[in-house]
């Protein structure tokens, strides 16, 4: 599938270009491209890898002379470059647009330049009916997408998403954090004991791109079925597999911009999503540009829909204290923790 070929990873400096790096950079891939911002973490890549299928080049999805610098010679594109704190769009949602909207009406326009093959955009479940500045701008970074993916006749390039929820033990996340304060400690944080949502490792993350890859029209939106808990669950799962199951509680509320549960597929694509066992697949508006249809014309089946339940993180498969342990301990992460050992977040 990859031989020989070149992959370009935007934003490939995180969490999910490691991911991909440590998967591919033996295989019988060609190249593998980093672009991104970050020096500094080009820097450590480039001396943890020391691979010579890797290449760095700096830039920022915001500005299109890189991307099309960049983009010479590439045949598979992964674009995970992103702002996705939440607090940080809040307060800066013109950022979030320039990085999350913008930028990726860059990555896709260079991409078709140059020839790409096929483009595969990462989005977040927080971009299903979004209430925070990084859902929005993840959900318009959706629109771009599917808008750009209906003017490719006679390109030879395909564009599709992802969506996929919270990774565990990804940098910044509430794993680590418990994990840090039972270790220092202080009294673990929990927001909301009956908050759920979705867990998915990073192998989940890489398996449903690749997925998409493979499997992907133009326009489709891939979303991978998972089970997920409630941060009581994970909490008390955390405290047995660290042997300290009495350890302080401390409810403190929940944050801003926060909500009780994520969904993974709205109503509306709940209706037309293709279910293909492990995956959802969400196949792209089929009506063209004649948009009088999109005002004159209803449809039964999106009545029915609009009755029905979305794809969200309450009512999937809900986990129990033993299926989360069982999870948790899939994760290097988690392992190590479980042996007492110091460790740092999936990256
Ligand atoms: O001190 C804490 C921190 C979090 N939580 C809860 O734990 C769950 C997961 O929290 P967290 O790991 O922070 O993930 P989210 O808030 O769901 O989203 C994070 O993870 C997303 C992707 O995985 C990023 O895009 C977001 O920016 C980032 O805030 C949520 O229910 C939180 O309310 C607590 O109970 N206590």
């Amino acid at each position: 599938m990859f031989k020989d070929k070149t992959l370009l990873i935007t934003g490939g400096t995180g969490s999910f270009g490691n991911a991909v790096l440590k998967r591919f950079l033996d295989s019988d891939i060609g190249e593998i491209r980093i672009f991104s911002r970050d020096e500094k973490k080009q820097d450590d890549q480039r001396k943890r890898y020391a691979h010579p299928k890797l290449r760095f080049y700096i830039g920022d999805v915001r500005e299109r002379n890189g991307l099309d610098q960049a983009m010479r010679g590439v045949d598979f594109v992964f674009h995970a470059a992103a702002l996705k704190q939440v607090p940080s769009c809040e307060f800066h949602p013109m950022q979030a647009v320039l990085t999350n909207v913008m930028g990726t009406e860059n990555v896709l326009g260079a991409a078709v330049a140059a020839g790409v093959q096929r483009v595969i955009c990462l989005s977040t479940d927080k971009a299903v009916y979004p209430i925070n500045a990084m859902g929005i701008s993840k959900a318009m970074m959706e629109k771009v997408m599917v808008a750009a993916s209906r003017n490719l006749e006679g390109t030879g390039t395909v564009i599709c998403g992802t969506r996929y929820g919270n990774v565990m033990a990804s940098r910044g996340s509430v794993i680590p954090l418990f994990v840090d304060q039972v270790r220092g400690g202080a009294p673990i944080t929990v927001t909301d004991p009956a908050m759920t949502r979705f867990m998915m490792t990073l192998a989940d993350a890489v398996d449903l791109v690749l997925y998409a890859f493979e499997h992907g029209h133009n326009g489709d939106i891939f979303v991978q079925k998972a089970p997920a808990a409630t941060v009581e669950v994970l909490t008390r799962a955390l405290l047995e597999l660290l042997g300290q199951p009495d350890h302080p509680v401390h409810v403190m509320g929940s944050r801003h911009g926060e909500k009780l549960y994520e969904a993974l597929l709205s109503r509306e694509e709940m209706a037309c999503a293709q279910d293909l066992g492990r995956y959802y697949r969400v196949p792209p508006d089929g009506r063209d540009l004649n948009y009088a249809k999109f005002v004159d014309q209803g449809e039964e089946r999106l009545t029915q829909a609009l009755h029905a339940d979305e794809y969200h993180s309450h009512n999937t498969e809900r986990l129990d204290v033993a299926g989360m342990k069982a999870l948790l301990l899939k994760l290097d992460f988690m392992q190590r923790i479980a042996r007492g050992e110091a460790a740092v977040a999936e990256e």
